[in-house]
């Protein structure tokens, strides 16, 4: 199956649609008259995403549908329901559905759209916008092994890919998924510090993104633990120890996991909420 040749049709034009399509558009992975969105109402942010990215767009579900061959159901877990109903009757069953939802499970879209499409659930974040996100993707029971990987390269145009099991989704979640927000949550705080002691912003906020740039980096090409990593810094009776003593003190390892479990546990709330 070649890529190049397929249309898709985003149903939903809100954040994370946009991510996907500015990462893919760059890449040239699909170009962009390929790529066709509609959403429920807000004709003004289609227009808005037509003149930035030179998509097309429509406000007839019918012409979004019919025209493609890979539909990303982007919109909120909440309208799931509302939004296959919307479109089953133009679903054919060789057009591949993939989901971003999050907590919605292959097996409700499949019991949704009741033909034999192939679903696939991927759990991609922000940082698809500048190429660079962390994207988890699973398969439903419909999706061939070639679908599957379709819809991997598809992803790789917004950063990298790693096929999960289904009941592992919960917790990529979080981990990937939201997490960016728990990192821009860590640097608000230190963006305090800053303010606090009347540092330039100007200065300081590229020195901030530049050493978490440097801590990924090293995470993702050391094969050291991040413990080991973190010892490294930690000069006994210095600096370093004097802040992760603090950190201890406030139990922040306690607050991360806590974030995480309650991260995970609204994921699966989300698909008892709305699978109906
Ligand atoms: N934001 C993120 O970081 C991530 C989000 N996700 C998942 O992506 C999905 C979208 O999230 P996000 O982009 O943040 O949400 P937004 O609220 O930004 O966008 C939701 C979009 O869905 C549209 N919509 C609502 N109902 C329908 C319908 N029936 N048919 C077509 N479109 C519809 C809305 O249209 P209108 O504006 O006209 O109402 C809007 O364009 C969610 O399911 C979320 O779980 C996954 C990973 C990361
Ligand atoms: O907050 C949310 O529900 C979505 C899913 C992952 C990131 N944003």
């Amino acid at each position: 199956m070649n890529l190049r040749e397929k249309r898709i049709a985003f149903l939903g034009a809100g954040s994370m649609a946009e991510a996907i399509i500015a990462g893919m558009t760059a890449k040239q992975i699909v170009s962009a008259d390929r790529i066709i969105a509609t959403n429920h109402s807000n004709k003004e942010r289609l227009t808005e995403l037509e003149n930035k990215y030179g998509i097309r767009t429509s406000q007839s579900k019918k012409d979004v549908v019919s025209q493609s061959d890979i539909i990303i159901l982007a919109m909120k877990p909440k309208d799931i329901q509302p939004a296959i109903t919307e479109i089953k009757q133009y679903l054919s069953e060789s057009k591949i559905v993939v989901s971003l939802l999050a907590g919605i499970s292959t097996r409700y879209m499949e019991q949704l759209i009741g033909l034999r499409n192939a679903v696939v659930r991927v759990m991609p974040n922000t940082s698809a916008m500048i190429g660079q996100s962390a994207t988890t993707i699973t398969a439903g029971r419909y999706a061939t092994i070639s679908t599957v990987g379709l819809i991997k390269q598809l992803m790789t145009s917004i950063g990298t890919t790693t096929l999960i099991e289904e009941e592992q989704m919960d917790a990529y979640t979080a981990l990937a998924g939201s997490a960016p927000a728990f990192y821009y949550y860590m640097v608000e705080a230190m963006e305090k510090f800053v303010e606090e002691q009347g540092l330039h912003k100007e200065t300081a906020m590229p020195l901030m993104a530049q050493t978490i740039k440097g801590v990924a980096e090293m995470l993702a090409t050391t094969s050291e633990a991040p413990a080991t990593l973190r010892k490294k810094i930690t000069s006994p009776g210095g600096t370093t120890e004097a802040g992760l003593k603090t950190l201890a003190q406030h139990e922040f390892q306690q607050a991360v996991i806590a974030c995480l479990e309650q991260t995970t546990k609204r994921s699966k709330e989300l698909r008892e909420m709305f699978e109906k």
